[in-house]
């Protein structure tokens, strides 16, 4: 099967800071990637690549065997869930879920029905639709900004983090809510996360970034077996192993 997203020696430095080192990474059409490593290894910067938000100094991006390109079309595409909902303060919920629907040519109404809809699948009742983003909590803010993701129906998400700052009890809610959201809209999908209860509730596969390379890549299942080192070390959140932690 050819690969929906396929990155092909992908390097980015910054200065004299080599952050990606020649990513090779092939998603399905369908699969769930999650991407994890220590902060700083370069899980941002990868999904901005991609994004387009950065520009790599060597290798190729691909979408369903289409180069990236900064078309908006190319964009359209994409839904994203930010590190901390990045909701506009000075926009009604529904606003905010349907930024993206108002700049098109949906009627104002559909936009806001087609808002509603995509609140009431994350569990936000439609009252929430014309409050403010600081009338939420954290853990609403975060399923409103998961609406907004979805509100295209766009057929690759990407999740930044989407469960930091989140209490347990929410941060199972929202990993099983994107789990379920995932699995019936049929997206392809990249998460990056610290947050090894994310990686086992939506991840179908695993990489794991570490000085640049992908360290381990593999289906989720197989990521407690596997042997290597430093991802026994990250998963098991040991402070003793390969990975040099700064003290
Ligand atoms: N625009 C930029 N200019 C300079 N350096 C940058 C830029 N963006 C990222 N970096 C550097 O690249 C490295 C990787 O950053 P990145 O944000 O991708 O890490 P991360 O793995 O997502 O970390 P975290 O888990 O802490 O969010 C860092 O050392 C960061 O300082």
């Amino acid at each position: 099967m050819t690969a929906k997203i396929s990155l092909d020696g992908l390097s980015k430095s910054f200065g004299t800071k080599h952050v990606l080192q020649g990513i090779s990474l092939n998603v399905a059409e369908g699969e769930s990637l999650v991407v994890i490593g220590g902060s700083g290894t370069g899980k941002s910067v990868l999904l901005k690549c991609i994004l387009g938000l950065i520009k790599p100094d060597a290798g190729t991006i691909r979408v369903d065997g289409a180069a990236q390109s900064t078309n908006p079309a190319f964009l359209d595409r994409f839904g994203m869930l930010f590190q901390g909902a990045a909701l506009f303060d000075s926009m009604p919920i529904w606003q905010n879920v349907a930024f993206r629907l108002l700049q098109g040519k949906i009627s104002r109404r559909d936009a806001r029905e087609r808002a509603i809809e995509k609140l009431r699948r994350v569990g936000l009742n439609p009252d929430t639709a014309d409050l403010f983003p600081s009338e939420l909590s954290g853990g609403m803010q975060k399923r409103a900004g998961l609406a907004r993701a979805i509100a295209s129906d766009p057929e690759i998400i990407f999740f930044d983090e989407p469960t930091t700052g989140l209490d347990p009890i929410m941060s199972g809610f929202i990993n099983d809510l994107i789990g379920e959201i995932v699995s019936e809209m049929g997206a392809t999908t990249i998460t990056i996360t610290h947050d090894m209860t994310s990686v086992r509730a939506i991840a179908t596969t695993v990489a794991m970034l570490h000085d640049g390379k992908i360290r381990w890549h593999g289906p989720v299942e197989e990521m407690d077996r596997a042997d290597d080192p430093y991802l026994r070390q990250f998963i098991g959140g040991h402070a003793q192993g390969p990975i040099e932690t700064l003290r």
